[in-house]
């Protein structure tokens, strides 16, 4: 029984089996959170352009019955001054197996930690699923965008984004220091009585588990390639191991081989019978050549803070952040959500690009096997793009373009289906 979340009296949960896969009944209830920011004008836009295609792929057979659940700003509203994320909306994202967010502020400096990563934390969604893909039309700042055609697999639940800091003078950063300092033996803190202190964990279990979700979806999507991306030159024990543990699991696990002594590799794709190479590349020089190269990578696994900036980095080659989709997942959980955050500027005003969103949803669709809705929104979303009847962010790079707000796009991307 919840507090404030009003269960649809006309829809069925999703359920697990044992094996993973989803039943997934004709009128699922899907629980959503609406988002701080512009999740007030994208989300009921993303509800209206999904609950269209799946009455026009479905005929009426299919519907979704939409939950509201409660986090953030609106959680503060609805539960009481400093309930960010009541323990009732995690318990629904658990429960119902799938469901979709909007963004979620997080303020700088001080103030409450990231509602985004405690959820992602709490419910151990360990993959951050985030594809990037070029639509014909979409105005690029770079020469050729159709070649970016790469899917990010950043770990969700390790490293410095976990957020286990002490701020500087606080009892806990002095406690620390002098651990370093007089226990450990440290003599490299530059500036100890003034320093913030930080911990980045990176353990086996958390790469495996993440490398292995990588891997297997090149097998099963027949890509070419799946580059580890680190920081293994600098942060050795930490990203260099993320890089050695992500090696010996396409050894142990895929039968991945060493090429001309390594540290490359490649196996077999049992599927189809093509070559999928493992290979790794630093942050810095990556982020360089997925713009020199981007048609080298394909798949790409990596730690969290990096997948958060090269996911930022990658949409802008397709067009912006505008239409970067993205999933959060466990082994049984699923929770969808765009790349981008609240954009605070643009909060109420009707105008910002629901497209991210919107695609987010589309994989949501996809995960739950509901595939001809799915393939219509991508159909409508090319078809509306092609019409040139786009949100400010592309019109305003786009030659011929009209301008339309974010429910003018969602009332287009209907029209095209
Ligand atoms: N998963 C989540 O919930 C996330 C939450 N956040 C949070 O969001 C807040 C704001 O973060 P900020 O760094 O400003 O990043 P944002 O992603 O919110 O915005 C940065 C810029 O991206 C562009 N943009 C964002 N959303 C859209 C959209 N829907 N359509 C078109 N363009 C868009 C805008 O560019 P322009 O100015 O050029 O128009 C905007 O100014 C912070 O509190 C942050 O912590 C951030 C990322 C993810
Ligand atoms: O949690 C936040 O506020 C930011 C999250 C973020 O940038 C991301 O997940 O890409
Ligand atoms: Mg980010």
């Amino acid at each position: 029984m919840f507090q404030h979340i009003k269960v649809p009296a006309d829809g069925q949960k999703i359920s697990v089996n044992a094996d993973f896969s989803l039943n997934v009944p004709d009128n699922p209830i899907i629980p959503y959170i609406e988002g701080d920011g512009t999740g007030v004008d994208i989300s009921p836009v993303m509800i209206k352009v999904v609950d269209a295609a799946v009455a026009k792929a479905y005929g009426g057979k299919r519907k979704i019955s939409w939950m509201e659940i409660f986090a953030g700003e609106k959680s503060t509203a609805v539960y009481g001054p400093d309930v960010w994320l009541p323990e009732e909306t995690l318990a629904a994202v658990k429960d119902y197996v799938v469901s979709i967010k909007g963004p979620l502020t997080t303020p700088v400096g001080g103030g409450i930690r990231s509602l985004n990563v405690a959820l992602r934390q709490q419910l151990d969604l360990y993959v951050c699923l985030r594809p990037v893909r070029y639509f014909t039309g979409v105005p690029s700042p770079v020469k050729a965008p159709e070649k970016t055609d790469m899917v990010i697999f950043r770990e969700n639940s390790e490293d410095i984004y976990a957020g286990i800091e002490w701020q500087q003078g606080s009892e806990g950063a002095k406690k620390l220091m002098d651990f370093l300092v007089k226990e450990m033996g440290v003599t490299k803190i530059r500036f100890p009585e003034t320093s913030g202190l930080g911990i980045k964990p990176v353990s086996i279990e958390g790469t495996e588990r993440l490398v292995r979700k990588a891997l297997q979806y090149a097998v099963d999507n027949d890509k070419p390639s799946v580059t580890i991306v680190h920081k293994g030159n600098i942060m050795k024990y930490t990203e260099g191991g993320f890089r050695d543990w992500a090696y010996a699991l396409a050894q142990k696990e895929f039968g991945a081989e060493l090429i001309d002594g390594g540290p490359w590799m490649k196996f077999n794709n049992p599927k189809t019978g093509r070559d999928i190479i493992v290979k790794d590349s630093i942050a810095d020089a990556f982020l360089q050549q997925i713009l020199l190269r981007p048609n080298e990578y394909s798949v790409i696994a990596t730690l969290n803070l990096n997948g958060d900036y090269i996911s930022d980095a990658l949409a802008a080659q397709v067009g912006g952040i505008g239409i970067a989709p993205g999933a959060n997942l466990s082994d049984s959980v699923a929770m969808f959500e765009a790349t981008h955050g609240t954009a605070p500027k643009y909060a109420g005003k009707d105008y910002v690009n629901p497209g991210s969103l919107i695609l987010s949803a589309e994989m949501m669709l996809r995960h739950m096997g509901w595939l001809e809705a799915a393939d219509l929104i991508i159909s409508s979303m090319q078809k509306s793009i092609g019409s040139k009847k786009v949100t400010y962010d592309f019109a305003r790079l786009m030659e011929g373009a009209t301008q339309v707000s974010c429910s003018g796009f969602g009332d287009v991307m209907i029209e095209q289906m």
